[in-house]
């Protein structure tokens, strides 16, 4: 392949490197000798290997998982704890032990049980099929144990300036890799939140995946240039392309809030997905927390957080983040989320379904009880000291709170005023639990994020009961333009710049206009620094996104000019068509 040629994929995460190709081939040859007759072989023997296999796998995975640990901490190492319970899965242990109980040897036993149930999280949605990678992680370990093949390539000591090009990665290989040497990933499969992929985003290591164009031509030793918030990878750049991507990614960090011009604040802050991401958000200067999807305290485990656990890890991010606001949402599951502890309920279409507050108002009441007490206690923590003597608080009008800092908490999902009411209610029954029990505690700010059409409609309503409201324009797009966000074939109506799309945005700003509340936008729109004057002239008062794009979008919201952001809100909202939008925005098609 000579160059510049560009291939497109996923931008996973949204920075850009440029180095050298190099293939990783997961290492070792994995091919089964042939399956012999089952009457030459030896069950006791085949059952033995198969213990050893499993003992070396562990030891390897706990291995894998401190490593992960130091590197970008607990949260995500705890992916290697769902890598061991696969180990001690009586569904795949008992199918393997029977099949070797049969004749099968122990490496077909395992391949044909793994391929089964890999086979089974493909054919799921979402995050479930992505389940099938750490399978097929578990099941290769195995099998490198039972073939003696050589551990793969030492990820780990890849040279500086080295763009990794593969397959796939595992969640392992990418958490062995160093981001100081590793320019850029580029993977053929994967999707954005793909464990792998949610790693490589904790280490900022700039990822494309899903490149099915042709990257298998790319020799090692080329010139690649990785573009992950374009969803690009070059294959030899040039000077000047290299030169714009790079000076893009290197906004400098501000460490201070930024406000326009013209001199309008506006908050800038990270989304975070887990207690690891919060100390990167701090490093690249955002003002706080906008999103914390609590969710993610739920995934890959077997039973859900109990009090104290949600407790800590919310109080974690207030302590790393005194000054601002930390905005917890509360449990976000159903739809693409699905935690097969909650036994959620089989539906035909999950996204219109039991999702988000509608969850926890009724089938899992029990855990939004559980996770209001958790907050109501951290929200006291800081208040009058170090988590000592916190208020016993009153909603919203709460008026010792410092004006920017401290916990909020919004519920996700909302399509009804019903809705809200139910869970100010809950909040205050939670509250008055804990006020009887004598436990420290406060009322945070209380907010609702828009990411339904019905919930843009009512924004006037919500606001008026509400400290706040948030944007998520991921689902906001995929409810009104009718496309589903997971799929392929629609990904073009799913699109924030639709003209559908930003009208329900501006209608949200200007429902709130007139109340005390404020309005910011979490979805991933938020954090494009081509869309930053855009969301100003829409009257938002905070954008939070992954923390990557921080320093980018708080350059730009420096350069902007309210009543020109406004100008362009209008002309933008003037569009009939997505492409009129982009043209008004000078972006290319
Ligand atoms: C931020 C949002 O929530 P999530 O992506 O977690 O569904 C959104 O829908 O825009
Ligand atoms: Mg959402």
């Amino acid at each position: 392949m000579t160059g510049p040629t560009t291939l497109t994929g996923i931008g996973s995460t949204p920075r850009t490197g440029v180095g050298t190709a190099r293939w990783y081939r997961g290492g070792a040859d994995l091919t089964l000798p042939d399956r012999p007759d089952p009457s030459t072989v030896d069950p006791a023997i085949e059952r033995e290997r198969f213990e050893a296999a499993r003992e070396e796998a562990r030891e390897a995975i706990r291995l894998a998982r401190d490593r992960a640990e130091a590197r970008v901490g607990g949260e995500e190492a705890a992916v290697f704890d769902a890598h061991e319970a696969f180990l001690d899965d009586p569904g795949i242990v008992d199918d393997v032990e029977d099949a070797i109980a049969d004749g099968t040897p122990a490496e077909h036993a395992v391949r044909d049980r793994f391929e089964a149930a890999i086979g089974q999280f493909e054919g799921m949605d979402g995050r479930m099929a992505e389940r099938a990678d750490d399978l097929r992680d578990v099941r290769d370990r195995l099998l490198r144990a039972l073939l003696d093949a050589p551990t793969p390539t030492d990820l780990s000591t890849l040279p500086a300036g080295t763009v990794l090009l593969a397959e796939r990665l595992t969640p392992s290989d990418t958490a062995e890799l160093d981001p100081a040497a590793v320019a850029g990933i580029a993977t053929v499969a994967g999707g954005r939140t793909s464990h792998a992929a949610i790693i490589a985003r904790s280490l900022s290591i700039p990822a494309v995946v899903g490149v099915v164009d042709a990257l298998a031509e790319v020799a090692d030793g080329t010139e690649v240039l990785v573009d992950g918030e374009a969803g690009e990878v070059v294959v030899e750049p040039g000077e000047k392309r290299r030169a714009a991507a790079l000076r893009k990614d290197d906004a400098p960090v501000v460490p201070e809030p930024v406000s326009t011009a013209d001199g309008r604040a506006i908050e800038v802050a990270a989304n975070v997905g887990s207690g690891a991401e919060v100390p990167p958000a701090s490093d690249r200067g955002a003002d706080g927390i906008g999103l914390f999807r609590s969710e993610f305290l739920f995934l890959d485990r077997e039973s859900p957080p109990d009090e104290e656990e949600q407790y800590e890890a919310v109080v974690a991010a207030l302590e790393a983040f005194p000054d601002d606001r930390i905005v917890v949402r509360t449990l976000d599951v159903g739809g693409d989320k699905q935690v097969p502890y909650l036994d959620l309920p089989e539906e035909p279409n999950p996204f219109l379904g039991r999702r988000g507050i509608r969850l926890s108002l009724e089938e899992h009441a029990d855990l939004f009880e559980t996770q209001l007490r958790a907050l109501l206690r951290a929200a006291a923590h800081g208040r009058d000291g170090n988590g000592g003597g916190g208020s016993e608080g009153d909603g919203a009008s709460d008026d010792d709170r410092d004006d920017r800092g401290g916990l909020a908490v919004m519920f996700p999902m909302v399509s009804r005023v019903e809705e809200v009411e139910a869970a100010l209610d809950r909040v205050e029954s939670v509250a008055a639990d804990l006020a009887a029990e004598g436990v420290d505690h406060a009322v945070p700010e209380l907010g609702a994020m828009v990411e339904t059409p019905a919930a843009s409609y009512l924004a006037d309503a919500l606001a008026a009961r509400l400290d706040f409201l948030s944007v998520g324009t991921n689902d906001l797009a995929g409810y009104v333009m009718a496309a589903d966000r997971e799929s392929d074939a629609v990904a073009d109506y799913h699109d924030p710049l639709h003209p559908a799309v930003l009208r329900a945005i501006d209608r949200t700003t200007a429902g709130a206009e007139g109340t005390d509340a404020w309005v910011g936008m979490c979805g991933e729109m938020a954090g494009d620094p081509e869309l930053t004057e855009l969301s100003v002239g829409f009257g938002l008062d905070e954008l939070s996104m992954s923390a990557v794009t921080i320093p980018a979008v708080k350059e730009r919201v420096r350069e902007v000019d309210s009543a020109e952001a406004r100008e362009l809100a209008e002309a933008v909202l003037r569009c009939e068509t997505r492409a009129e939008v982009r043209d008004v925005l000078g972006l290319d098609e």
